[in-house]
């Protein structure tokens, strides 16, 4: 089975997927969107992609997709601990770095730490964070430095002049396992959180209290939202979907009078899975 993953090798994602997916085929893809287009094509079974970060809120692009792409469901999170380190080719020295390159999330989540000792020199995003790190080390010549995580440092054999320089020593990603079934995830030699359902809902207009409608749905049946999200549904300012989750096995219910009552004000429910949280290993 093919598993694609936002790459190169030693992205956060590949030591993610590696640890849902150890004995499988693991596909590197240029972006988040590569990694959605691949399982729809059917060119990958499913996909690992980053959902969330502690310090730096949600990756939106997975949200967008999620949203646009009906036919993928989430058949697990798995929660990872990130630990970034800015490092240089071994060659160069620290003195005359002349950019920074990573990924958005990564430079967020260093910003302070960045801000504070290289307030002066240019950041530049990437696609990954180890698509910096193997960029810094194919360019010897220019004084570049990336932040990545230890492995790639020694993937790429670069050498590390901060370490952990996240903003918080807590730094968790969430990651989610995307796929065209609806399957439940399942992998007993991880430690399990907890188990959850995840679902997209659009509201056909705005109109006052439209979402405490939604949200009154589950609050009377005692479910817990563990997560609700609004995103632009980029149609106009003010027009949104909300990604929510609830906890605990309850599909049941959805299907039952929680969704009747949904569907009688007019909100549209996609219905992402039911599904389980695991712990990695960073
Ligand atoms: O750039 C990487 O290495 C990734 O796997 C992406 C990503 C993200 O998008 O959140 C994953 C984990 C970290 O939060 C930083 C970057």
């Amino acid at each position: 089975m093919k598993i694609a993953f936002l790459g190169p090798h030693a992205s956060f994602t590949q030591l993610a997927a590696a640890q849902l997916f150890p004995d499988n085929e693991l596909l590197p893809q240029a972006s988040i969107l590569d990694c959605f287009n691949a399982v729809e094509n059917g060119e990958a079974v499913k996909a690992v992609v980053p959902l969330e970060n502690s310090i730096e809120g949600t990756v939106s692009m997975t949200l967008d997709y999620l949203y646009k792409t009906p036919s993928i469901k989430i058949e697990a999170e798995a929660v990872m601990p990130i630990a970034h380190h800015l490092m240089i080719h071994p060659e160069n020295s620290i003195e005359n770095i002349e950019r920074i390159y990573s990924h958005p999330q990564a430079l967020a989540q260093s910003f302070h730490f960045l801000d504070t000792h290289y307030k002066e020199i240019p950041k530049q995003d990437f696609s990954s964070t180890a698509a910096a790190a193997k960029f810094v080390s194919e360019n010897k010549d220019t004084a570049i430095a990336a932040v990545a995580n230890q492995f790639a440092a020694n993937l790429y054999g670069l050498k590390i002049i901060n370490r952990n320089i996240q903003d918080f020593e807590q730094n968790h990603t969430r990651f989610i396992i995307i796929s065209k079934q609806q399957n439940m995830y399942q992998n007993d030699h991880l430690e399990t959180l907890g188990e959850k359902s995840g679902m997209l809902i659009t509201l056909p207009e705005d109109h006052p209290g439209g979402l405490h409608q939604v949200l009154s749905v589950f609050a009377w049946r005692k479910m817990n939202l563990s997560k609700i999200e609004s995103r632009t549904l980029k149609t106009g300012l003010g027009n949104y979907f909300f990604f929510i989750n609830v906890e605990g096995p309850w599909k049941e219910v959805l299907h039952g009078n929680a969704l009747k009552e949904l569907e009688s004000i007019h909100a549209n429910v996609d219905f992402l899975g039911n599904y389980k949280e695991f712990l990695l290993e960073s």
